[in-house]
């Protein structure tokens, strides 16, 4: 019998999600709150219980604020994480994500986060030294980093899961990403305008996403999957590109998107898809979050529906 992959995912800057509904919102007058949600969230979070979720064994790592853990906790009792987190002073952020169904637009504001100290991240790489030991197969490492952290971080991350023996994947942006490259991970996934930032020239069309994506393969990471929100995704790897355009489908909220395509690209690397059947996988999570208030996915079966409504078509790429 095969035995089950080891993974851990991170979360630094985990996040609150309070999700409220405005018909209407607009900015310079009052708006009235209609519904409240909140949920536990942060990429690394949802993407571990997306994760665990489909079957996987997971392993959470990462900064928890002590007075805001047990809405965590009882997620991950829930969803059925392993939960390694290191739990600090205070409270873990909260981001306000503003849905208004009248105009069909989410709206996030996310906070910078709590500061860290040197002592916090030494606990949180203890953590994931004891659950690496008896081996590590993926490391994803996801989201926006605290206040207080070199953004050199997710490069010696990368290096260190490597070591380890694990393929790691990376879904943050800005100066992070950018220094992350060095390292080589295996998989990374910018949204469109984080590509754009990190190349330094905005894309008008897929040719030029692919070509963009075409570089960093070429420059040594494995696979590059930049999202494009409804116009879906485009994944290059070495041999070959592939264009994902999801169907029109409702949209409950956008929150989770792109964590539920990361869990995908994972779910279908550790099943052993080829390159085009992982786009039809990873844009089905996708859109499984995106029929969700908060970071939640349906049952796999709706989400195997989903994925087979997913038009996957090769790009040429010469
Ligand atoms: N409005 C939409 N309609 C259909 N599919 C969508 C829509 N928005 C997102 N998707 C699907 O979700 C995927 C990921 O979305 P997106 O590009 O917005 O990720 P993201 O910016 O990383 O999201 P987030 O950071 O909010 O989790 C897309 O590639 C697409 O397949
Ligand atoms: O501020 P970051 O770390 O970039 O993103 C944080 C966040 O927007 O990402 C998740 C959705 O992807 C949410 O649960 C959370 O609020």
């Amino acid at each position: 019998m095969a035995t089950a992959p080891r993974i851990i995912t991170l979360s630094l800057n985990s996040a609150i999600d309070q999700t409220i509904t405005v018909p209407g919102f607009a900015l310079d007058s009052v708006n009235r709150v209609v519904a409240t949600q909140t949920d536990a969230g942060g990429k690394g979070v949802n993407v571990a219980c997306f994760l665990a979720h489909v079957g996987h064994a997971v392993a959470l790592a990462g900064l928890l604020g002590r007075d805001t853990s047990a809405l965590f906790t009882r997620h991950f009792a829930a969803t059925g994480v392993t939960d390694i987190t290191v739990h600090v002073h205070g409270a873990t952020r909260t981001n306000l994500k503003i849905i208004d169904p009248d105009g069909g637009s989410i709206t996030d504001l996310n906070f910078p986060g709590p500061g860290v100290s040197t002592a916090d991240v030494d606990a949180v790489l203890r953590s994931m030294e004891r659950a690496a030991s008896g081996g590590l197969d993926w490391l994803v490492l996801s989201g926006s980093l605290p206040a207080g952290l070199p953004s050199s971080i997710y490069a010696e991350l990368t290096t260190w899961g490597q070591k380890q023996g694990a393929r790691v994947v990376l879904d943050t942006s800005g100066a992070p990403l950018a220094d992350a490259l060095a390292a080589r991970p295996d998989i990374i996934k910018p949204n469109q305008d984080e590509l754009e930032a990190l190349v330094g020239s905005p894309m008008s069309d897929q040719d030029a996403v692919a070509a963009a994506a075409g570089r960093l393969v070429a420059d040594g990471i494995g696979l590059v999957v930049v999202s494009r929100g409804p116009e879906g995704a485009i994944l290059r790897d070495r041999h070959s590109a592939w264009l994902a355009v999801p169907p029109d489908v409702p949209v409950a909220s956008t929150v989770g998107a792109g964590d539920a395509m990361v869990a995908g690209l994972v779910h279908a690397a550790i099943r052993g898809l080829p390159l085009n059947e992982t786009a039809r996988q990873a844009t089905g999570f996708a859109l499984g979050a995106l029929g969700e208030i908060g970071p939640r996915l349906p049952d796999p079966d709706r989400i195997e529906a989903l994925a087979r409504q997913v038009t996957v078509t090769p790009l040429d790429v010469g």
